[in-house]
C-alpha cells in the first residue's frame, strides 16, 4: 500500500462484481474487515492494517474477538474457540477462557526447553500476569441469582496496560482497557497489600448482554462510554488479623457510584486468583540456592586429591627418567601444553541461544520489531536481509554490545537469563571492520590477542600453543609469518579473506561458545566468501560452538551450509526457523500471493 491506496479501497472493486446479480438476490454480506465502520475487534484488540483482521488478547479469538478461547494459556495461536457456555480448560490452567496457571508443570511449555516453569501465583505482574476474579458483593449476587459474576484482569508490564471483563454466567457483559498503569506491592506485619493503579481506562459493552441490552436487563453502554475515565485501580488485601476489607476490590469514581446507586455497595468485591508463567530465575525474590558447606567431606575429598597428585607426580616422574634414559635425550619443555589448549578448545560449555519478542526502539524509532528465534549449539545462524533491513543492530543486541536505544525483550542461554557480565564472557563478537595491525605478521598478531585476552594466571606455553591451535583450526597457520599488510603499504599483505580469517582467530583464542560475526564475507571474492563460512561450519560442527552471523546476499554455495535463518525486512521479521523448511515456508507464501494478485487482476 506504499502508493497510498487503503486495504479498504482496494476490495471496494471485489464487491462491484456482485452488484450484477440478478433482482431479487439478496446482497452478499461483507467479509469481516476491521476498517470498515460496520466491523469492530471487541477488547479494544488492534486492528491490522495489512489484512483487515484483528489482533485479540491472549484468551480471546474469533474474528473480532469476541470468543473466549479454551484449553490452555500454554496453546498459544492453536487454542480452540469455547464451543459450550463453558471452556474446558487442560489440566494446570483455570478461568473463564483458561489464562490463569495453576500449577508449575502447566509452565513447562512456555520455557524454551519445556521444563523449569513456575506458575507465580503472587499478584504482582512481572512480565505478563492474569487474574480470574469470583464477584462477592452479595447485593450484587443476591440479585443476578442463580447466575454468578465473575471478573478477568491481567497486566502487561511492557506497555504498561491492563484489561479487565466483566461476565456473567461466563458470558462477557463488558471490558475495559487501562493504561498509564503502575503495581506495587507492601508487605509489613501487619498486612500485605498489592495495589494496580491505572491513570485511564475506557469501557465498552458486548451488545445483547447482561447489563449491555439483554431481555429485562438495564443497559448501562451508554454510561460505561461516557463516564467511566478513571483514575481506576484494582487492590488486594490481607491483613493477618482479619479485615472487613480484605479481599480485592476494583474501583473506579463513576463505577464506584453506579454500584453504590444501584446495589448500595462502596464497589466492586473480588476473591481473585492470579497466575503468571515464570521462570524460577525470574521470580520476585529468587536467589541462587547456596550449595550447604559439609566441612568433613570438603576435608576428606581435599586430602584424598592431595594423595592423588603425589601419586601422579611420582608415577609421572619415574616414567620420564626412564623415557629419558631410553632416548638418551632431554625431556621437551611444554610437552602436555598442547592438551591442555585443547581442552580448552574442547572443554567450553555449549549454549543454546534463544531470544523471544526482541525490539528495539531509538529515540521514538522503532528500528526492530518482534524477532525471536533459537540457536543451538553446532548450529550456524544467518542473519539476512536487505541493506537496512536491521541485521546489524539485531546482532548487536544478540551480542549485548551497549545500546542507546531501548532493546525490549527476553534471551535465555540453555533456558536461563544470563547476566551481562557472565555473558559477554562466554561469547565473542568479530567486527566488520578489519582492525588489524598491517605491520605485524599473522602469528604475533593472534598471540598478542592470546596475551592480552587470556587468563593472566594461564601459562606462556599454553597461551602460545593456544594461538597456534586457533591458526591450524582456520587454515592460516601455513601463513602464519606473513604480515598482515594494507592497501597503501609496500607489499600486498594476506588476502582479504586471510585477514577475515585472523580476525576470527583473535577472538577465537579464549575459545566462546557463541560467536558473533557482522558481515564475515563483505568485501571477499566468492572463493574465498565460501571458505571462510566453510571455516565457521567446521568450528560450530568440530567443536560444538554457536556460531551466528549477519550476510548480504550470499551465493547459493554458501546459503546450503546454514542451519537456521532469519530473514528481516525493515526491522521484522519475514522468516524465522529452520533453514531447511524455509522453501516450502516461501512457496506457500507465493501461492498466496499468486492468488491475491489474480482475484485483483479478475476485480
Ligand atoms: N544509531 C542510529 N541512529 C539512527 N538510525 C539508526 C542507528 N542505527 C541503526 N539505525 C537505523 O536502523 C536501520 C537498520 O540499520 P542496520 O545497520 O542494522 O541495517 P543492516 O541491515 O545491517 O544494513 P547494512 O546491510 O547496510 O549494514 C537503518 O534504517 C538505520 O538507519
Amino acid at each position: 500500500f506504499s502508493n497510498g491506496t487503503s486495504p479498504a479501497s482496494l476490495q471496494a472493486p471485489l464487491y462491484g462484481i456482485f452488484d450484477d446479480r440478478p433482482d431479487g438476490c439478496p446482497p452478499c454480506p461483507r467479509c469481516f474487515d476491521c476498517h470498515y465502520e460496520e466491523f469492530k475487534c471487541l477488547q479494544y484488540g488492534n486492528c491490522s492494517s495489512t489484512n483487515g483482521k484483528c489482533a485479540c488478547p491472549p484468551g480471546f479469538g474469533g474474528e473480532d474477538c469476541a470468543e473466549p478461547l479454551c484449553g490452555a494459556l500454554a496453546d498459544g495461536k492453536n487454542r480452540s474457540p469455547r464451543e459450550g457456555d463453558k471452556c474446558d480448560c487442560k489440566d494446570g490452567w483455570e478461568g473463564v477462557n483458561c489464562n490463569v496457571c495453576t500449577e508449575n508443570r502447566a509452565c513447562d511449555a512456555l520455557m524454551p526447553l519445556g521444563t523449569g516453569g513456575v506458575c507465580y501465583k503472587q499478584g504482582v505482574v512481572v512480565h505478563e500476569n492474569f487474574q480470574m476474579c469470583n464477584v462477592t458483593n452479595k447485593a450484587i449476587l443476591d440479585q443476578i441469582d442463580p447466575r454468578t459474576a465473575e471478573v478477568t484482569f491481567s497486566c502487561n508490564d511492557d506497555s504498561r496496560t491492563c484489561n479487565f471483563q466483566f461476565w456473567v454466567n461466563e458470558k462477557e457483559s463488558f471490558y475495559c482497557a487501562l493504561d498509564t498503569c503502575q503495581w506495587s506491592v507492601q508487605d509489613t506485619d501487619l498486612k500485605n497489600v498489592t495495589k494496580y493503579e491505572c491513570e485511564n481506562i475506557k469501557c465498552s459493552c458486548v451488545p445483547g448482554r447482561f447489563l449491555c441490552g439483554e431481555d429485562g436487563s438495564v443497559d448501562i453502554g451508554e454510561f460505561l462510554e461516557e463516564s467511566i475515565a478513571g483514575p481506576a485501580s484494582l487492590i488486594q488485601q490481607h491483613t493477618y488479623a482479619g479485615s472487613s476489607r480484605d479481599g480485592s476490590r476494583f474501583e473506579e469514581p463513576a463505577m464506584n457510584d453506579l454500584i453504590s446507586q444501584i446495589f448500595g455497595d462502596e464497589y466492586i468485591a473480588l476473591a481473585c486468583r492470579s497466575g503468571e508463567c515464570l521462570y524460577e530465575s525470574e521470580v520476585p525474590g529468587y536467589t541462587r540456592p547456596i550449595k550447604e558447606i559439609n566441612s568433613p567431606l570438603i576435608a576428606s575429598i581435599i586430602a584424598g586429591c592431595a594423595l592423588l597428585v603425589i601419586a601422579i607426580v611420582l608415577i609421572s616422574w619415574y616414567f620420564a627418567r626412564r623415557a629419558a634414559y631410553k632416548k638418551w635425550g632431554a625431556i621437551r619443555l611444554g610437552e602436555g601444553m598442547e592438551d591442555d589448549a585443547a581442552r580448552l578448545m574442547v572443554d567450553h560449555k555449549p549454549m543454546a541461544l534463544q531470544f523471544e519478542d526482541v525490539s528495539y526502539n531509538l529515540k521514538g524509532k522503532q528500528i526492530l520489531t518482534g524477532i525471536s528465534g533459537i540457536a543451538q549449539p553446532g548450529q550456524i545462524m544467518a542473519i539476512m536481509g536487505a541493506s537496512g533491513a536491521g541485521k546489524s543492530t539485531f546482532l548487536d543486541i544478540l551480542a549485548r554490545k551497549n545500546k542507546r536505544g531501548h532493546v525490549m525483550g527476553s534471551m535465555f542461554i540453555n533456558g536461563e537469563k544470563a547476566l551481562d557480565n557472565e555473558y559477554r564472557n562466554v561469547v565473542g563478537y568479530v567486527d566488520q571492520e578489519d582492525t588489524l595491525m598491517p605491520t605485524l605478521t599473522v602469528h604475533e598478531t593472534i598471540l598478542t590477542s592470546a596475551l592480552l585476552r587470556l587468563p593472566a594466571d594461564m601459562g606462556l606455553l599454553v597461551k602460545q600453543q593456544r594461538a597456534i591451535e586457533v591458526m591450524q583450526q582456520l587454515g592460516i597457520y601455513h601463513i602464519k609469518d606473513q604480515m598482515i599488510g594494507s592497501e597503501e603499504g609496500k607489499g600486498r599483505g594476506i588476502s582479504g579473506g586471510e585477514k577475515r580469517r585472523v580476525g576470527i582467530a583473535c577472538e577465537l583464542v579464549t575459545s566462546p561458545s557463541i560467536l558473533f560475526l557482522d558481515e564475515p564475507t563483505s568485501g571477499l571474492d566468492a572463493y574465498n566468501a565460501f571458505n571462510v563460512v566453510e571455516c565457521l561450519v567446521t568450528l560450530a560442527k568440530t567443536y560444538n560452538r554457536t556460531v551466528i552471523f549477519t550476510i548480504h546476499q550470499p551465493r547459493s554455495n554458501i546459503v546450503a551450509l546454514f542451519d537456521q535463518l532469519i530473514l528481516l525486512a525493515k526491522g521484522r521479521t519475514v522468516y524465522s526457523g529452520p533453514f531447511s523448511t524455509c522453501q516450502a515456508y516461501f512457496d506457500s507464501i507465493a501461492t498466496h500471493v499468486r492468488q491475491a494478485s489474480t482475484s485483483q487482476t479478475i476485480s
